[in-house]
């Protein structure tokens, strides 16, 4: 397996106007890890994802994945490259089954039109897909709700769907925006089993914004900290806890929710 970073951020700027949402940044994930991009509210986490993820061009700089500039390249594009990203928000068909979400998920990966998602298309790789999906939700313990309409499921269920469907694409990089809001305990920790189980298993790279502390030290091996658009620090969550730079950074603000 290569060593280089399967995505790196070079000197990244966005600007919205006259505000630098994200100011002259620069970090690389490493391949196959798991890891974490925090700081305070404002931070520019969400505006990186997005500059990661094709929603936003950066200003300046340049982002690469696998090794190619893919500064400003469209998110359906990114997507068939293999690197999707989940939001906060579901964005699941509520009124379809359980499986068909992940079905219709299968399908993208394929590249079919939106229509031929919905509709499928002939038999034989309809079958396929069918059988790809029930795989799936196997492995986030939903294959007893496959029949279910996605509505009727417990938050927690519905954000495993939601990961489901971003892994029925068969990405290689997967973009978590915080996973576990709105979780309890228990759903927090079944949903860690899982981001670490697609990593183990499906040889995945997965990072995540997130301001539940506990679940990111538990969960990633790096952690890029950003305060005011800015690097502010990057490494173990060990070195992240005990760095005052990132202690001043939460505890020095008043409006930060983490
Ligand atoms: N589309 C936009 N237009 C104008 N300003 C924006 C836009 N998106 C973000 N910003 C501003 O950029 C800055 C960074 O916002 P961003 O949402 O990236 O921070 P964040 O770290 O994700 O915050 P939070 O933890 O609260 O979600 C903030 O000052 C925000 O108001």
């Amino acid at each position: 397996m290569s060593d280089a970073p399967i995505l790196e951020v070079r000197n990244v700027t966005r600007k919205f106007g006259g505000l630098i949402a994200v100011n002259n940044l620069s970090f690389s994930v490493r391949r196959n890890s798991i890891h974490g991009l925090i700081g305070p509210n404002g931070a520019g986490k969400t505006t990186t994802f997005s500059l990661i993820s094709g929603y936003y061009k950066p200003t300046s700089g340049q982002i690469l994945y696998d090794g190619q500039d893919v500064s400003g390249m469209r998110t359906s594009h990114l997507a068939r490259r293999g690197l999707i990203r989940t939001f906060q928000g579901t964005t699941l068909f509520q009124e379809f089954s359980v499986l068909d979400n992940v079905r219709v998920g299968c399908h993208r990966s394929a590249g079919a039109s939106f229509i031929a998602r919905i509709t499928g298309g002939d038999a034989p790789v309809e079958r396929a897909a069918e059988k790809k999906a029930r795989e799936i939700l196997e492995l986030f313990d939903l294959a007893a709700l496959a029949d279910e309409p996605t509505s009727s499921l417990p938050h927690g269920h519905q954000r495993a769907l939601g990961m489901a469907v971003a892994l029925a694409a068969d990405p290689a990089v997967i973009l978590l925006d915080e996973p576990f809001t709105g979780m309890n305990p228990e759903e927090t920790r079944r949903m860690m089993e899982h981001v670490r189980r697609i990593r183990d298993e499906h040889d995945m790279t997965i990072m995540l914004v997130e301001h539940d502390m506990q679940a990111v030290m538990g969960l990633c091996e790096r952690i890029t900290v950003m305060n005011f658009g800015q690097l502010l620090m990057e490494g173990t969550p060990q070195e992240i806890a005990n760095d005052p730079r990132v202690i001043e950074a939460y505890l020095g603000r008043d409006d930060d929710a983490a």
